[in-house]
């Protein structure tokens, strides 16, 4: 199947800043896909060329193999969220999405039921300044589903949402690519993405650092890897140390193993007459996946930070 967001080769600059530099990835129906990367490496930017609010210098950005620009209806090919802020404050929730209804030529009673999908139907004739973060969040998320588009994209769509809200939203999401939709969603949080992605796109300085669906990095991370849990951690450390394993230590009577399968720890400590009450492999969760992943592409450091800081005494 085509994919339905094509990212090719773009790049862009901001005066001295490469925001985007030769990116190239797809997002495909039917899954969600998490677009993951560092403060600054281009995730926004990348969402509003493919929205067509910026141009890049070269390269293009498709969706449904077309510009964004060549769309006749774009809220019925793809819906967005990129910022809450940006509905105008004076507005009611409701009116704000019946003008934009009404410039896609969408019906009026399209506005109620996103509305009440949302959970912001009491809320709808309200004036957006009065708004929490949270409704803003919902207000623009009812927007990006008012066409009831394919293709879907959330920049940081949790952000500002309580933990019912952030429980909604990951049904929300897996609910879209369950009905075939596309949905790319940018978050830092990596909990929330291991729990609700299919895919991911890891990058860093503008550039792809992964394409890799989240179980086969989750796979990937965890290879290798098992932990042991023991009343002997010290002896057991020798012995597998000794066999050539780097083993660190994970809790109070728990090592981790790496460079040694499991089918080898056993027998080496049943061996050494060491006793172990568990013996599993090691799942790496996403947060640690990623941070070994993008070592080396984060822009913004503390260690950065403390420099400048430094600079100016
Ligand atoms: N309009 C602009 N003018 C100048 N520089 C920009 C502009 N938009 C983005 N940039 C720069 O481009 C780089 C990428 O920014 P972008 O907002 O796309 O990153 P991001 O991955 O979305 O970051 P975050 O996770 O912090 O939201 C940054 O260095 C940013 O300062």
């Amino acid at each position: 199947m085509a994919p339905s967001i094509d990212v090719r080769a773009v790049h862009k600059r901001y005066r001295g800043t490469v925001a985007v530099d030769g990116l190239s990835f797809s997002v495909r129906p039917g899954e969600v896909t998490g677009f993951i990367g560092p403060n600054g490496a281009g995730k926004s930017t990348t969402m509003r060329l493919i929205l067509g609010l910026d141009a890049p210098d070269s390269g293009e950005a498709l969706v449904n193999g077309v510009r964004y620009a060549s769309l006749r209806t774009p809220l019925l090919e793809v819906g967005a969220l990129l910022d809450a802020e940006a509905v105008h404050p004076a507005r009611r929730g409701r009116d704000h999405l019946l003008w934009l209804a009404h410039s896609n030529g969408i019906p009026r009673k399209r506005v109620d039921e996103v509305l009440d999908q949302v959970g912001l139907a009491s809320a709808a004739r309200r004036r957006a300044g009065g708004f929490s973060l949270g409704m803003r969040q919902r207000l623009g998320i009812a927007g990006a589903l008012l066409g009831d588009p394919p293709v879907l994209m959330f920049d940081e769509p949790v952000n500002g949402l309580d933990p019912d809200g952030i429980v909604w939203i990951r049904g929300l999401l897996r609910e879209l690519a369950a009905q075939g939709r596309a949905v790319l969603v940018s978050s830092h949080l990596m909990g929330e993405l291991e729990d609700t992605a299919d895919h991911l796109i890891v990058v860093g300085r503008g550039r792809l650092v992964a394409d890799t669906s989240v179980a086969e990095l989750l796979a990937k991370a965890s290879k290798d890897r098992v932990e042991v849990t023991t009343p002997q951690r010290a002896e057991v450390m020798t012995v597998l140390a000794n066999a050539g394993a780097t083993v660190t230590v994970s809790g109070s009577d728990a090592v981790t193993v790496e460079g040694l399968s499991g089918d080898r720890v056993a027998p080496l400590l049943t061996e050494a007459g060491l006793t172990f009450s568990e013996l599993r492999r090691h799942r790496a969760t996403l947060e640690e996946a990623y941070m070994e992943l993008t070592r080396g592409s984060v822009e913004f450091t503390a260690v950065e930070s403390a420099t400048a800081e430094g600079d100016v005494r």
